[in-house]
């Protein structure tokens, strides 16, 4: 028998999510439910799809993501200032920030009108200067996980990067079997400013915006060419958000994103 879910769509600088309610744990649908909900001919049509689900370890509830694909990601950056604006909204706006689980740690947010910024996990897996071949180039790659693993290249001509092509190659590089990567690609616009296009993971296709990207982006660029927090990241969607951070003896810390979390419309779909 179908089942009538009620969903919000939202976007977070063009990156778009099916959002759902399960905080009474009553929703039960399976990966390939969830990609027909994110197929664009087919269902809702999405990057990905959040859950909203109760606390099981200290946070006020619990964030699940998945995927275009279906599958389960660990974290999504956009997705994350989506669903604290979502999940305030479910409480009549009277939230002044909140905590949330997610599978890549605890996240906590603070609302700043309609702009949500995110305090996120501590990055981990730095890598720099991986020479790999690509499509028949010797990229000069570095990676690393920002709560979802990311490849970083930087270019010179971002335009005419080919964003599918090369990211695809990355994505699927034994250098990151066997769970594979996101892969950006960036251009140095200003002292503390770059301009990216990325290619998603689960999505398999490049996608107007990856916050845990323009984190990866920010701390790299930190790493090579001594940027400092805040640092102005410019995605394909248009939008320009800002990452903050901290580096200190022990790593990064106080890592920001901070960007819109639109509300689209709202309906009710069978599945
Ligand atoms: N769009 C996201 C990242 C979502 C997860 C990613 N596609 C993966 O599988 O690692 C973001 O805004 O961070």
């Amino acid at each position: 028998m179908a089942t009538t879910l009620k969903f919000w769509k939202m976007n977070g600088a063009g990156n778009d999510f099916v959002m759902l309610d399960n905080r009474t744990q009553s929703v039960h649908i399976d990966n390939e439910t969830i990609a027909r909900l994110c197929d664009r001919h087919r269902g809702v049509g999405a990057d990905g799809l959040l859950l909203v689900e109760p606390a099981t370890d200290g946070g006020d509830f619990k964030m699940r993501y998945h995927n275009a694909d279906g599958g389960e990601a660990e974290m999504c950056g956009n997705g994350a200032r989506c669903f604290a604006r979502y999940v305030n909204r479910l409480h009549e706006d009277k939230l002044g920030g909140l905590k949330f689980e997610t599978l890549a740690g605890m996240i906590s947010a603070d609302y700043l009108g309609d702009q949500v910024r995110i305090n996120m996990s501590a990055p981990h897996s730095l890598k720099l200067n991986q020479t790999l071949p690509v499509e028949g180039i010797e990229l000069s790659v570095h990676s690393v996980n920002t709560g979802v693993p990311h490849a970083v290249v930087f270019v010179e001509d971002l335009e005419h990067t080919n964003v599918r092509g090369l990211g695809a190659g990355l994505r699927y590089h034994t250098a990151f079997a066997p769970k594979g990567t996101n892969a950006n690609f960036v251009k140095i616009t200003g002292p503390n400013s770059i301009s990216i296009r990325t290619y998603e993971r689960g999505v398999e296709d490049e996608t107007l915006a990856c916050g845990t990207g323009m984190v990866a982006c920010a701390l790299i660029a930190h790493e090579l060419h001594g940027f400092t927090s805040p640092v102005s990241v410019l995605v394909r969607g248009g939008d320009t958000l800002q990452i903050g951070f901290q580096k200190t003896a022990d790593g990064y810390q106080n890592v920001t994103l901070h960007g819109p979390a639109d509300f689209v419309f709202e309906g009710t779909v069978e599945v």
